[in-house]
């Protein structure tokens, strides 16, 4: 750590946990600092124990299966929803303070628009509440809606209302960029553009966290890759970690006797699913796999090697446990 550290010491937050203060050189480096998160609702656990740190200037897709707990994460950091317990700190601020100082700007999933209002005088309204905002002009123009500027929410189709969203977070001139599920309702083209607009946000070294149900838009737009299963990380790496496993391949044979110990003790082997003597395993190095089960299992039958998808790395990932370092094998 470099100097500047105002406080080595742990103090207690207004949440009653234990909490490290953090440099100012720290609070700059530091888009989020999420630390013992937890938000239940009724019997429901939306979020349990979640630690996570984000660098300024990352791209952080945050993915996971429906109820996995993404939006949850997202309004918490947003200050929207109010953890149970656990600290949230923006750029080393609690999140409404970080919203207030224009430092987060937010696209949420139920993002509500004004029906009476024009497109622009409802980025205009938003731009009022900040102490530095863009020129609204310049926020459609990088949302990609100056067209639809005096139209009406009511008149707007999904996309366009997403892309006004956009609009309406980019219009504070924010440090991080929160964005649940952005793209949903856009078609291709709108994506692409969508995409384009966000690479000119992050050109200047800004930070994005945008939850996703889109693998391929995690894997083109991200840095790194945040798995959430059941409120809990399971798994956190770089894109290329992630872009390793989906290149891997899934060897499937018949096998009679045999146990998951077994199957995982052979090298390269990332994951195991069996049903009664037919295995299927995800591996990073099939070669290597194929070797050493053939070695073990001379009497394996119907063996045969088959190409992963994203979509199966990614099943394999949120089905796995979390290793103790939180990261993808
Ligand atoms: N306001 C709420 N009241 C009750 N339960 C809720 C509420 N918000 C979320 N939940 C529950 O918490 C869990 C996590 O939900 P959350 O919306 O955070 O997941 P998600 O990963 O964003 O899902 P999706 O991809 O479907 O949007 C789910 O079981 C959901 O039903």
């Amino acid at each position: 750590m470099t100097g500047g550290r105002e406080n080595l010491g742990q103090v207690k937050n207004p949440e009653g946990m234990d909490e490290t203060l953090l440099s100012k050189a720290e609070r700059r480096d530091t888009a989020v600092h999420v630390q013992g998160l937890r938000k239940h609702y009724g019997e429901v656990h939306a979020v349990k124990e979640v630690d996570l740190t984000i660098k300024a200037g990352e791209v952080v897709a945050l993915l996971g299966p429906n109820g996995a707990g993404k939006s949850t994460m997202v309004d918490m950091i947003v200050g929207l929803t109010t953890p149970d317990s656990g600290i949230v700190r923006v750029f080393g601020l609690p999140p409404r303070q970080a919203v207030l100082e224009g430092v987060i700007g937010a696209m949420l999933q139920e993002g509500a628009l004004l029906d009476d209002a024009t497109v622009i005088e409802m980025v205009g309204m938003v731009a009022s509440l900040h102490k530095n905002p863009l020129p609204v002009r310049e926020a459609l123009r990088k949302a990609g809606i100056e067209e639809l500027a005096r139209r009406r929410s009511t008149k707007l189709s999904t996309g366009q209302k997403q892309r006004v969203r956009f609009a309406v977070a980019l219009v504070a001139d924010p440090d991080l960029l929160l964005l649940d599920e952005p793209t949903a309702g856009m078609d291709v083209r709108r994506r692409h553009e969508f995409w384009h607009s966000m690479q000119e946000f992050t050109a200047s070294g800004r930070t994005v966290m945008f939850a996703t149900h889109y693998l391929e838009e995690a894997e083109e737009f991200a840095d790194r890759v945040v798995f959430l299963r059941d409120g809990r990380i399971v798994a956190d790496g770089s894109v290329a970690q992630v872009r390793s496993l989906a290149a891997g391949r899934t060897l499937r044979a018949t096998i009679s006797g045999v146990s998951e110990p077994a199957m995982r003790a052979l090298p390269s082997v990332v994951n195991v699913e069996i049903r009664q003597d037919k295995v299927a395993v995800l591996s990073s190095d099939s070669d290597t796999t194929l070797r050493a089960l053939l070695s073990r299992f001379p009497h394996a039958r119907d063996v045969e090697v088959v190409g992963v998808g994203l979509d199966e790395a990614f099943l394999a990932l949120t089905s796995r446990t979390r290793t103790s370092e939180g990261e993808l094998s």
